[in-house]
């Protein structure tokens, strides 16, 4: 669905690209794991993707399409997210809907099936700002799954969460990842969270941003077929990954101290 082909960003007035000859690409049925450190370019990336920032080299195309402006088939979630307060939660997760010109009976069902999905169906009338930050976060999650989107691209949804709260959202991505039949891409500086999430893990670095190491970790299916999500992140293979992948990162500390 998406495809990104040698990217390049320089920002205006930036000798150092932002992004330097970065390739991938998503399918329908994938969630790709953008890890990295401060400053390798992923939110640029995920801008990118978005339509928000346009790329200085390369190409990226949605269904075969140029990518060169925000649309509805790509639907962003922020770490903060950016609710309407003056709306309940059901309102929030109806109003891209609304904007699309959707009717009243389409809106209805779509947005009672959606807020099941996240777990929300409970709190449809509360205000955002009665809501914890993990139910804040659900909200953004139901409103980018209402509209019609086909892949979501996420920026470090979970960053603000608390550990516990955040495991709970990494579990319910990937039910809702599951389910939805969406292409998923997500940007963390997370390692357990890309590790266990990811179906391709793309690590990268700064100096110029770019991809330094590409994973298939199988994590996310063993959990989806009911192993239990600590064993998963017990195991020593998952220890292994996690130690070596942590490695690669205090070796890009060094280089770049250096
Ligand atoms: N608007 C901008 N103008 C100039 N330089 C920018 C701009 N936005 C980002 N940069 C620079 O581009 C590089 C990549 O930034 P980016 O925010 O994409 O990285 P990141 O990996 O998302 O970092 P973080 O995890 O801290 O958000 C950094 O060196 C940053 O200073």
């Amino acid at each position: 669905m998406l495809q990104v082909d040698k990217l390049g960003v320089t920002y205006p007035g930036q000798l150092q690209p932002a992004l330097h000859q970065v390739s991938l690409s998503l399918a329908r049925d994938e969630l790709l794991v953008a890890l990295g450190p401060s400053g390798c370019g992923k939110s640029t990336l995920l801008g990118v993707l978005a339509g928000f920032i346009a790329p200085s080299q390369g190409r990226v195309l949605f269904a075969g399409q140029p990518v060169t402006a925000p649309g509805v088939e790509r639907a962003v979630v922020f770490q903060h997210d950016a609710l309407l307060p003056w709306l309940n939660v059901h309102d929030n997760v109806a109003f891209g809907l609304k904007l699309q010109g959707a009717d009243a009976l389409t809106r209805e069902r779509i947005v009672a099936d959606t807020l099941r999905l996240v777990g929300l169906a409970d709190v449809a009338g509360k205000r955002t700002w009665q809501l914890s930050g993990g139910m804040r976060q659900r909200v953004g999650i139901a409103r980018a799954l209402a509209s019609r989107s086909q892949v979501l691209l996420l920026d470090e949804p979970f960053g603000a969460l608390d550990a516990f709260t955040r495991e709970q959202m990494q579990q319910l991505l990937l039910r809702v990842w599951q389910q939805s039949q969406r292409g998923v891409f997500l940007i963390t500086h997370d390692i357990e969270e890309a590790l266990f999430l990811a179906t391709e893990l793309v690590l990268m670095s700064p100096g110029p941003g770019r991809i330094v190491q590409r994973l298939r970790p199988t994590f996310n299916q063993r959990y989806r077929a009911g192993e239990d999500v600590r064993a998963i992140k017990s195991d020593p293979e998952f220890i292994a990954l996690r130690e070596s992948l942590l490695h690669s990162l205090f070796r890009q500390g060094h280089e770049e101290a250096a």
